[in-house]
């Protein structure tokens, strides 16, 4: 017995949507038919009213923090994995900055057998660039690569030795895996919590320059072309950044980077007095000027791929204020509808774009066999809302952070149903 979704909207071409009966059967999409040519046999199969929804590949989130092992009280990995599924992501690959941190086998082990029995869509970890993400000693790639991680990162940190990067590139490199950049140079950070801009001004805060940034992203980019890794620059946040990445891909260099929507809607000029430390994220919230370059580097493809950066804390760490609170702020569940909303919804993007962004480019990126709707795939399927207009409610999120910055946000563009494998993992009724 299969799953007929009838009458479902897809992406045709930009913003354009034709309706398709898609049958789903033995965890693939068996059939895809034009909605003209009537209704299907549904006889013995159970029937998906998707009327007025979108169906979409399920969206592919390649940047998220599930806190598991050691930080359970933030998050782990079966509320991770459900917030992900009611933000219609199906794939997500997860962050090695836990407790332990992933270095070693058994922690890949650990996270992996945890997904399985636990968690509810698809979960690809990273490992460590370096043992306890420290920056003294490289890990075990080869060993981690065989336990199953997808690449290599130090995410949280920024490898400060560029001989420990270069290494590190050698060896990713040398073994067909890629490296993925947290980039940040410490001397230049220290202490600051935010930007450096009208909000650190106004507030007589010391800011993070955007140098801190570009500096690894243009030291790292010469590392690549050197070594020739595959290199993934982790959640862009400055003009000069995405400068760096436009110049290495006209060169011909290895080099792909993701985007945050925080990243792309926000400014520190948006922070407010209070102080919120919901508005504390690594990087920071830059200068309405970042803001428009990294949408116009998401634009052109010099940032190729949106990622939520789900990064969840308790309430009690983030009401410690804005210089003392953790950064990070959750993604999952507020990521297609704001985009959807400020991106779409007016015009500015198609609908194909934004929908590519979190589909089948990062699928192309990490070389991974989901991101499209197509006859004989694994049915990895997500229906999305465009409709309905609706506020974040952070007291809804089915993940254990609430820190976000969006409450109250209206927002259109909601997921709707989550499938995994032909197994509906999560639906709104
Ligand atoms: N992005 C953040 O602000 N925080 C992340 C770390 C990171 O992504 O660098 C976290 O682990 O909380
Ligand atoms: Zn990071
Ligand atoms: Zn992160």
């Amino acid at each position: 017995m299969g799953i007929w979704i009838v009458n479902a909207s897809v992406v045709a071409a930009g913003s354009e949507v034709t309706k398709k009966h898609i049958l789903v059967d033995g965890g693939v999409v068996e059939r895809i038919v034009d909605a003209e040519a009537g209704q299907p046999d549904t006889a013995g199969h159970t029937v998906v009213d998707a009327a007025g929804k979108l169906l979409t590949a399920g969206l592919i989130d390649m940047h998220v923090h599930l806190r598991e092992p050691g930080f359970e009280y933030k998050e782990d990995i079966a509320s991770g994995t459900r917030s992900a599924a009611k933000g219609g992501f199906t794939t997500i690959a997860c962050m090695p900055n836990t407790r332990p941190v992933i270095d070693t086998v058994e922690t890949v082990k650990y996270v992996l057998d945890k997904a399985e029995t636990e968690g509810i869509v698809r979960v690809l970890p990273y490992g460590c660039i370096t043992k306890n993400e420290l920056g003294r000693e490289l890990t075990d790639f080869d060993a981690l690569k065989e336990a199953g991680v997808i690449g290599y990162t130090d995410d949280g940190v920024g490898v400060q030795s560029a001989q420990m990067m270069k290494d590190a590139m050698a060896k990713a490199a040398s073994i067909g895996m890629p490296i993925i950049a947290h980039c940040e140079e410490n001397t230049l950070v220290e202490g600051a919590a935010v930007s450096e801009g009208a909000f650190a001004r106004k507030h007589g805060l010391k800011g993070i320059p955007n140098e801190s940034e570009a500096i690894h992203v243009g030291r790292d980019i010469l590392l690549a072309e050197a070594t020739g890794v595959h290199y993934h620059v982790c959640h862009v946040s400055t003009e000069q950044s995405v400068r760096l990445i436009r110049h290495a891909k006209q060169f011909g260099i290895k080099v792909t980077a993701e985007v945050c929507p925080h990243h792309l809607i926000l400014s520190d000029e948006d922070i407010p007095d209070s102080m919120d430390a919901n508005w504390k994220m690594n990087p920071p919230l830059r200068t309405p000027r970042d803001v428009q370059a990294c949408i116009e580097g998401l634009v052109d493809g010099t940032i190729d791929i949106v990622v939520t950066d789900h990064a969840p804390h308790s309430a009690e760490e983030k009401a410690r204020g804005m210089q003392l609170a953790p950064f990070g702020i959750t993604g999952f569940e507020t990521a297609f509808p704001l985009l959807y909303t400020k991106f779409v919804a007016t015009g500015e993007w198609t609908l194909e774009f934004l929908v590519d962004k979190m589909t089948k480019l990062p699928a192309q990126v990490f070389g991974l066999p989901w991101g499209t709707l197509e006859v004989g795939k694994t049915a990895d399927l997500t229906l999305i809302d465009l409709e309905t207009e609706k506020e974040v409610n952070p007291e809804e999120f089915l993940s254990k952070g609430k820190n976000t910055p969006f409450t109250g946000w209206k927002l259109r563009g909601w997921p709707s149903l989550t499938m995994v494998g032909g197994q509906v993992v999560w639906s709104a009724e």
